[in-house]
């Protein structure tokens, strides 16, 4: 198979990432046979440093002259005093919208070595496996005005939280199609009790149920599930919510598997041109570093393998071969401990030696077959 695959590797721990999933497909490649060509965009703050724009038109072309595309991380202190259009962020908001990625898919699962990591006791996170479906293209990271404002003679400010009820019907359709293919419930995520978005958001889901009778949907106010993620995570499977709520219950839930450096996820269009991208950011903290976990960049170029390519076994090798280092000991700094952490690049190496030493082992087994 043939692909091309736009990279965006932004900012921070972005770049770092990305060569780490890149390398990893390109093992995928070479085993498998596949020619997967990678083309570099810009995107976020080092768009900004070299085109003044945090989304180059030729970066939004190059994507949309790709099969898939891999993003990194955008932002850091260097560009946090910019103007509002001169924010990496922005850049990252404007790609999701130009390509019209309305469905972030966060899956959650639980990772029997690393049940030592979570501070969150072994009984609570065992075989969690849960599904975050966060809007992406909506909310309040969109609703105009978003701005500073002068209200009775006052400084003030304004974000707003808007939804068009068929963006809201499309995010909602889709969940009920995944936990349909799940355990058949869909917790929907809102804030009925305060704001009339949630009320509209919670009008849908009633609406949508009623095509999917095997599937039983419940609705949780945001706090509430703030808690029960933490309280009980295996009640979930398949979480709808707003854009800024995913966006901040995910991180949340990158508690139950040890590290935020664990979670991929996946930004879903309806064109079938689909981003992917770790739910973590830049982490100007550890960047340059080589000490960020490579793990959320490098599964979720395993979920671009299955949703943009249909390579099913392919990513299979790269979670088994994921599973298979962290069964063996082998941890990044987040997720180390007292132990000896691996950098970025030896964690990719080691992933990488396994995916291809698996192939030599099924060679051997072919020439004594
Ligand atoms: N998708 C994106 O591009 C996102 C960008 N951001 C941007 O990133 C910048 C930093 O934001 P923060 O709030 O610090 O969030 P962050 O997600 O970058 O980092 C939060 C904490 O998690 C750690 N961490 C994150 N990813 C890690 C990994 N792969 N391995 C090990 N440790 C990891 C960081 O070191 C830090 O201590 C900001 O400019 C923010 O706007 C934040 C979230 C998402
Ligand atoms: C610019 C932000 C909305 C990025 C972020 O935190 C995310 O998508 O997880
Ligand atoms: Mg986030």
């Amino acid at each position: 198979m043939k692909k091309n695959i736009a990279v965006l590797p932004g900012d921070g721990i972005g770049p770092e990432v990305a060569k780490g999933a890149v390398e990893i497909l390109g093992a995928i490649g070479e085993r498998y046979g596949h020619k997967f060509t990678f083309r570099y965009g810009q995107i976020g703050g080092s768009a900004i440093d070299r085109h003044g724009n945090p989304l180059p038109d030729e970066t939004l072309a190059l994507c949309r002259q790709s099969d898939a595309i891999l993003l990194g991380a955008v932002g850091g202190p260097k560009w946090d005093q910019n103007p509002p259009e001169y924010r990496p962020e922005q850049g990252l908001l404007k790609i999701r919208k130009e390509l019209n990625l309305y469905a972030n898919m966060r899956p959650i699962n639980y990772y029997a070595s690393l049940l030592e990591s979570s501070p969150l006791k072994k009984e609570i996170i065992e075989e969690t496996d849960f599904l975050i479906v966060r809007e992406l293209t909506g909310g309040l990271y969109f609703g105009k005005p978003s701005e500073r404002t002068y209200r009775d003679g006052m400084e003030a400010a304004v974000d707003t939280l808007y939804y068009e009820r068929e963006e809201v019907k499309r995010i909602m359709k889709l969940a009920f199609e995944l936990a349909s293919t799940r355990n058949q419930k869909v917790t929907s995520v809102d804030k009925a009790n305060v704001l009339e978005s949630s009320r509209m958001w919670r009008e849908v889901a009633e609406e949508v149920a009623k095509d999917y009778p095997e599937v039983t949907l419940e609705h949780m106010l945001v706090d509430n599930a703030a808690m029960q993620l933490i309280k009980n995570p295996r009640q979930f499977d398949t979480i709808v919510t707003e854009n800024m709520f995913g966006d901040i219950l995910s991180d949340e839930a990158s508690v139950l598997t040890g590290s935020l450096g664990m979670l991929p996820s996946a930004s879903l269009s309806e064109s079938g041109l689909h981003l992917y991208e770790p739910i973590h950011g830049s982490a100007p903290d550890i960047a340059g570093r080589n000490k960020a976990n490579p793990i959320a960049m490098i599964l979720s170029s395993a979920s671009m393998l299955r949703h943009s390519f249909g390579l099913e076994e392919e990513a299979d090798t790269v979670e088994q071969a994921v599973r298979s280092i962290l069964d063996s000991g082998r941890r990044t700094a987040d997720l180390a401990g007292s132990g000896i952490p691996y950098s970025t690049s030896e964690m990719v190496e080691a992933i990488k030696e396994e995916i291809l030493q698996k192939d030599a082992i099924v060679h051997i087994m072919d020439a004594y077959a």
